[in-house]
């Protein structure tokens, strides 16, 4: 492996740091050599890592210093994606451009990436002279990571997936928001919660009034999430989809290198909930043939998918460890209520959570910064 020079733009925000953070317990900046960019404060200090010479942070702008690195990875976001991507590519450019952003991932000459479950694809595009590598939408990600096994088998015939995403998926800001809110929410009742005599339903009212009154906090979701929900995420298409909705089947058979007669039909209603930073999803799975439950729970967990949590469908398992609670800041896919449902044997329920910011987000970008410095 030769010493790459690693160009590290949006470093700082939410994902970024998630990706610092896991690029620093594997022991990724070993062997390149790291450039940091900037927005908004080029010249300024680098961020300092125990061990790793960081200099000045560069102007992420600048098309010179950026066409100096080898690779350059970047959370910064879709329009930073769109501003300097075709210009760093008509200057000569021809290093890998690794990108948390949505932008390039349908793209012909992308490639988007999730290596435990395409790596033939990533293999072949490498082979190919491809070098622009998408990070996918998180949703489907995580969906893949729980149940990629059943499509590589060719078992699965369409998926509806209920999605339950996490306040995260909309940015920092909106956490913050969510947090606001259930504070604002707890505090307006917090006399009628210190005597357990008062009514419930007083209390109800009370809640549902702040939640209605112009006062409460919903500057960044638009509406009140805390104590709600919100069954829509991103924007409308035309045909009533939701661009998320919409990802969920494109970007899936994108990513198993499935197109024409192979595709598969992915669909269903994409929801944002209370939670911080797991996204969950009730599936529907339609299958090929009526495969027995049990060869499927064996297929899943003999699928060398390390970080898969096939959960036993029952009550006590479930709530422990197929939760965001259980498990948020982990590596570990969820998948459980693995069951037949009443539709008939080709029809399988299954539900499943993931951190959106690991897998769904950082994780693959790093790993492929790694398959990179594999074929050097
Ligand atoms: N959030 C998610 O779940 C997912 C996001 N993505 C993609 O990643 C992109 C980045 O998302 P996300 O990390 O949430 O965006 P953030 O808003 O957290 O960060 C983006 C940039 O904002 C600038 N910034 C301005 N103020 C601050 C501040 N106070 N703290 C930190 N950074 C600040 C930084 O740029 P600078 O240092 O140059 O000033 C930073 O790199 C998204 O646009 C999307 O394309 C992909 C998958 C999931
Ligand atoms: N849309 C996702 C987060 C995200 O950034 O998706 P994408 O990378 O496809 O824009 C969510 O809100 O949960």
């Amino acid at each position: 492996m030769s010493d790459l020079t690693v160009g590290l733009v949006g470093w700082r925000g939410m994902v970024g740091s998630v990706l610092m953070q896991r690029m620093l317990e594997e022991n990724d900046f070993a062997g390149i050599t790291p450039v940091f960019f900037s927005t908004s404060n080029a010249g300024g200090a680098a961020p300092s890592f125990e061990g790793i010479k960081t200099g000045e942070l560069k102007d992420a702008h600048d098309i010179k210093a950026l066409a100096d690195c080898d690779v350059i990875i970047t959370c910064q976001g879709g329009d930073y994606t769109k501003k300097v991507h075709q210009p760093l590519r008509d200057s000569g450019w021809n290093g890998y451009w690794v990108d948390a952003a949505s932008t390039l991932r349908m793209e012909n000459d992308s490639i988007i990436i999730l290596d435990p479950v395409n790596r033939n694809v990533i293999d072949d595009a490498l082979a190919a002279g491809k070098k622009d590598f998408i990070g996918g939408n998180c949703t489907v990600s995580l969906m893949l990571m729980a149940i990629g096994e059943l499509f590589n088998r060719g078992w699965v015939e369409w998926v509806s997936a209920m999605t339950y995403q996490a306040a995260s998926g909309s940015g920092a800001n909106n956490m913050r928001e969510l947090i606001s809110g259930m504070g604002v929410l707890r505090d307006v009742v917090a006399d009628e919660l210190a005597d357990p005599a008062s009514a419930i339903l007083d209390i109800d009212k009370k809640i549902a009034e702040t939640q209605r009154s112009g006062d409460f906090p919903t500057q960044y979701f638009g509406v009140p999430l805390a104590g709600s929900l919100i069954p829509y995420i991103d924007s409308q298409l035309e045909n009533h989809q939701s661009r998320e909705e919409w990802k969920g089947g494109v970007e899936t058979n994108k990513i198993l290198g499935n197109s024409g007669a192979d595709t598969i039909a992915i669909d269903g209603m994409c929801v944002r909930v209370g939670a911080m930073r797991c996204h969950a999803q009730g599936l529907t799975i339609k299958l090929k043939k009526d495969i027995p439950l049990a060869d499927i729970e064996a297929a899943l967990k003999d699928s060398g998918n390390q970080w898969l949590d096939v959960v036993e469908d029952t009550k006590e398992a479930t709530v422990e460890r197929l939760t965001p609670v259980a498990v948020t800041g982990t590596l570990t896919v969820a998948l459980g209520r693995l069951r037949k449902l009443n539709m008939g044997g080709e029809y399988l329920g299954a539900f499943t959570v993931g951190d959106q910011l690991l897998w769904g987000a950082a994780e693959p970008l790093r790993r492929m910064l790694n398959i990179i410095r594999e074929q050097k």
